[in-house]
Protein backbone atom coordinates (compact mmCIF):
# COMPACT_ATOMS: atom_id res chain seq x y z
CA UNK A 1 0.00 0.00 0.00
CA UNK A 2 0.91 3.21 -1.06
CA UNK A 3 3.90 1.81 -2.01
CA UNK A 4 5.15 4.32 -4.24
CA UNK A 5 4.63 7.48 -1.63
CA UNK A 6 6.90 5.38 0.77
CA UNK A 7 9.81 4.89 -1.78
CA UNK A 8 9.85 8.61 -2.59
CA UNK A 9 10.20 9.94 0.51
CA UNK A 10 12.71 7.51 1.61
CA UNK A 11 14.85 9.47 -1.23
CA UNK A 12 13.56 12.91 0.00
CA UNK A 13 16.41 15.46 -0.01
CA UNK A 14 16.62 17.48 3.13
CA UNK A 15 17.62 21.16 3.44
CA UNK A 16 17.89 23.59 5.95
CA UNK A 17 15.44 26.71 6.55
CA UNK A 18 16.79 28.56 9.39
CA UNK A 19 16.52 25.65 11.70
CA UNK A 20 13.76 23.83 10.02
CA UNK A 21 14.95 20.51 8.48
CA UNK A 22 12.64 20.78 5.41
CA UNK A 23 12.34 17.46 3.38
CA UNK A 24 11.99 18.49 -0.54
CA UNK A 25 9.20 16.05 -2.01
CA UNK A 26 7.57 16.06 -5.21
CA UNK A 27 4.31 15.92 -3.59
CA UNK A 28 5.17 18.40 -1.55
CA UNK A 29 7.31 20.81 -3.27
CA UNK A 30 6.42 20.32 -7.04
CA UNK A 31 10.18 19.66 -7.29
CA UNK A 32 11.89 17.99 -9.02
CA UNK A 33 8.09 16.68 -11.50
CA UNK A 34 5.41 14.91 -10.10
CA UNK A 35 4.85 11.39 -11.18
CA UNK A 36 1.20 11.29 -12.23
CA UNK A 37 1.24 7.55 -10.91
CA UNK A 38 1.97 8.31 -7.20
CA UNK A 39 -0.74 10.76 -7.33
CA UNK A 40 -3.02 8.35 -8.77
CA UNK A 41 -1.66 6.09 -6.07
CA UNK A 42 -2.33 8.86 -3.02
CA UNK A 43 -5.81 9.69 -4.31
CA UNK A 44 -7.13 6.29 -5.06
CA UNK A 45 -6.19 5.62 -1.10
CA UNK A 46 -7.81 8.44 0.54
CA UNK A 47 -10.73 7.77 -1.85
CA UNK A 48 -11.01 4.29 -0.66
CA UNK A 49 -10.81 5.05 3.45
CA UNK A 50 -13.00 8.23 2.60
CA UNK A 51 -17.03 8.24 2.86
CA UNK A 52 -17.35 10.94 -0.23
CA UNK A 53 -20.74 10.53 -0.38
CA UNK A 54 -22.15 13.67 1.91
CA UNK A 55 -19.13 15.75 0.64
CA UNK A 56 -20.41 18.93 -0.91
CA UNK A 57 -16.71 20.22 -1.67
CA UNK A 58 -13.07 19.10 -1.67
CA UNK A 59 -11.38 21.93 0.18
CA UNK A 60 -7.48 22.31 -0.26
CA UNK A 61 -4.54 25.21 0.42
CA UNK A 62 -2.46 26.79 -1.92
CA UNK A 63 -0.18 25.93 -3.71
CA UNK A 64 0.63 21.89 -3.02
CA UNK A 65 -2.13 20.82 -1.50
CA UNK A 66 -3.46 21.18 -4.80
CA UNK A 67 -2.18 18.15 -7.18
CA UNK A 68 -3.73 15.21 -4.74
CA UNK A 69 -7.00 17.20 -4.10
CA UNK A 70 -7.38 18.10 -7.55
CA UNK A 71 -6.62 14.67 -8.71
CA UNK A 72 -9.30 13.49 -5.81
CA UNK A 73 -11.69 15.91 -7.60
CA UNK A 74 -11.55 14.88 -10.83
CA UNK A 75 -11.80 11.22 -9.78
CA UNK A 76 -15.52 11.95 -7.54
CA UNK A 77 -16.73 14.68 -9.76
CA UNK A 78 -17.07 16.56 -6.26
CA UNK A 79 -15.73 20.06 -6.47
CA UNK A 80 -12.32 21.34 -5.73
CA UNK A 81 -12.43 24.77 -3.41
CA UNK A 82 -8.50 26.59 -2.86
CA UNK A 83 -7.61 28.06 0.09
CA UNK A 84 -5.54 31.17 -1.69
CA UNK A 85 -2.62 33.17 -0.56
CA UNK A 86 -4.11 36.39 -1.64
CA UNK A 87 -7.63 38.31 -1.65
CA UNK A 88 -10.12 38.74 -3.84
CA UNK A 89 -11.81 41.14 -1.98
CA UNK A 90 -15.51 39.66 -2.47
CA UNK A 91 -18.18 39.25 -0.08
CA UNK A 92 -17.86 37.09 2.75
CA UNK A 93 -14.20 36.39 1.93
CA UNK A 94 -12.57 35.11 5.45
CA UNK A 95 -9.10 35.81 6.15
CA UNK A 96 -6.51 33.81 8.68
CA UNK A 97 -2.99 33.89 9.92
CA UNK A 98 -0.79 30.82 8.25
CA UNK A 99 2.04 29.96 10.10
CA UNK A 100 4.10 26.94 9.73
CA UNK A 101 7.86 26.40 10.75
CA UNK A 102 9.57 28.24 8.36
CA UNK A 103 7.00 30.89 7.58
CA UNK A 104 3.90 33.05 8.33
CA UNK A 105 1.08 34.83 5.65
CA UNK A 106 -2.33 34.76 5.31
CA UNK A 107 -4.69 32.69 3.78
CA UNK A 108 -8.39 33.37 2.15
CA UNK A 109 -11.24 31.69 2.05
CA UNK A 110 -13.92 32.38 -0.70
CA UNK A 111 -16.60 30.62 -1.81
CA UNK A 112 -17.74 28.47 1.25
CA UNK A 113 -21.32 28.92 3.01
CA UNK A 114 -22.92 27.98 6.50
CA UNK A 115 -24.08 24.10 5.96
CA UNK A 116 -21.53 23.23 3.36
CA UNK A 117 -20.12 19.69 3.84
CA UNK A 118 -16.08 19.56 3.27
CA UNK A 119 -13.33 17.61 3.34
CA UNK A 120 -9.74 19.22 3.56
CA UNK A 121 -7.12 17.32 1.25
CA UNK A 122 -3.58 19.06 2.27
CA UNK A 123 0.03 17.86 1.22
CA UNK A 124 2.06 18.27 4.57
CA UNK A 125 0.98 18.52 8.77
CA UNK A 126 3.65 19.54 10.54
CA UNK A 127 3.28 22.18 13.20
CA UNK A 128 -0.87 22.04 12.34
CA UNK A 129 -0.62 25.80 12.29
CA UNK A 130 -1.99 25.78 8.86
CA UNK A 131 -4.75 22.88 9.66
CA UNK A 132 -5.37 24.73 12.83
CA UNK A 133 -6.22 28.18 11.70
CA UNK A 134 -8.18 26.42 8.78
CA UNK A 135 -10.28 24.49 10.94
CA UNK A 136 -11.18 27.28 12.97
CA UNK A 137 -11.68 29.99 11.09
CA UNK A 138 -14.07 27.39 9.23
CA UNK A 139 -15.85 26.53 12.29
CA UNK A 140 -16.71 30.36 12.50
CA UNK A 141 -18.37 30.10 8.95
CA UNK A 142 -20.47 27.25 10.01
CA UNK A 143 -18.90 24.69 7.19
CA UNK A 144 -19.00 21.36 8.72
CA UNK A 145 -15.97 19.69 8.29
CA UNK A 146 -16.07 15.51 7.38
CA UNK A 147 -12.55 14.96 7.61
CA UNK A 148 -9.02 16.30 7.17
CA UNK A 149 -6.88 13.89 5.43
CA UNK A 150 -2.79 15.38 4.91
CA UNK A 151 -0.86 12.82 2.74
CA UNK A 152 2.53 13.61 4.77
CA UNK A 153 2.65 14.05 8.45
CA UNK A 154 5.83 14.83 10.79
CA UNK A 155 5.75 15.81 14.40
CA UNK A 156 3.19 16.02 16.60
CA UNK A 157 1.46 18.96 15.54
CA UNK A 158 -1.56 17.12 14.30
CA UNK A 159 -2.41 16.71 18.33
CA UNK A 160 -3.62 20.39 18.11
CA UNK A 161 -6.34 19.65 16.03
CA UNK A 162 -7.57 17.19 18.17
CA UNK A 163 -8.84 19.80 20.37
CA UNK A 164 -10.64 21.13 17.57
CA UNK A 165 -12.34 17.57 17.84
CA UNK A 166 -11.04 17.23 14.65
CA UNK A 167 -8.57 13.31 13.83
CA UNK A 168 -6.76 13.99 10.90
CA UNK A 169 -6.12 11.33 8.42
CA UNK A 170 -2.18 11.33 8.00
CA UNK A 171 -1.41 9.21 5.41
CA UNK A 172 2.38 8.42 5.79
CA UNK A 173 4.10 9.67 9.11
CA UNK A 174 7.75 10.48 8.68
CA UNK A 175 10.82 12.11 10.68
CA UNK A 176 13.42 14.38 9.28
CA UNK A 177 16.70 14.48 10.50
CA UNK A 178 19.85 16.55 9.05
CA UNK A 179 20.57 13.51 6.80
CA UNK A 180 17.27 12.27 5.70
CA UNK A 181 13.89 10.96 6.01
CA UNK A 182 12.55 7.69 7.79
CA UNK A 183 8.64 5.99 7.44
CA UNK A 184 7.79 6.06 11.05
CA UNK A 185 3.88 5.07 10.19
CA UNK A 186 1.99 3.87 7.13
CA UNK A 187 -2.03 5.07 7.67
CA UNK A 188 -4.07 1.52 7.81
CA UNK A 189 -1.10 -0.45 9.29
CA UNK A 190 -1.31 -1.02 13.34
O1 LIG B 1 1.58 22.10 9.66
P1 LIG B 1 2.29 23.34 9.19
O2 LIG B 1 3.55 23.60 9.96
O3 LIG B 1 1.37 24.52 9.15
O4 LIG B 1 2.80 23.07 7.70
C1 LIG B 1 1.96 22.58 6.70
C2 LIG B 1 1.77 23.54 5.56
O5 LIG B 1 3.05 23.84 4.97
C3 LIG B 1 2.92 23.76 3.56
O6 LIG B 1 2.43 24.95 3.04
P2 LIG B 1 3.31 26.19 2.56
O7 LIG B 1 2.74 27.40 3.22
O8 LIG B 1 4.77 25.93 2.69
O9 LIG B 1 2.90 26.37 1.07
P3 LIG B 1 3.07 25.66 -0.34
O10 LIG B 1 2.01 24.59 -0.35
O11 LIG B 1 2.78 26.78 -1.24
O12 LIG B 1 4.47 25.09 -0.44
C4 LIG B 1 1.88 22.66 3.37
O13 LIG B 1 1.27 22.75 2.10
C5 LIG B 1 0.91 22.88 4.48
O14 LIG B 1 -0.17 23.72 4.10
N1 LIG C 1 8.00 20.25 1.33
C1 LIG C 1 7.77 20.45 2.62
N2 LIG C 1 6.63 21.04 2.98
C2 LIG C 1 6.43 21.22 4.30
N3 LIG C 1 5.38 21.76 4.95
C3 LIG C 1 5.65 21.73 6.26
N4 LIG C 1 6.87 21.18 6.49
C4 LIG C 1 7.36 20.86 5.27
C5 LIG C 1 8.59 20.26 4.85
O1 LIG C 1 9.50 19.90 5.64
N5 LIG C 1 8.73 20.09 3.50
Amino acid sequence: MLERLKSSLINSPVIKRGEYNYFIHPISDGVPSIDPRLVEEISDYINKITDMKRVDTILTVEAMGIPVANALSLKTGIPLTIVRKRPYFLEGEVELSQSTGYSKGVLYINGLKRGDRIIIVDDVISTGGTLLALVKALKTIGVEVLDVISVIGRGDGYLKLKELGVEPKILVTIDVGEKGVEIKHVFGDQ
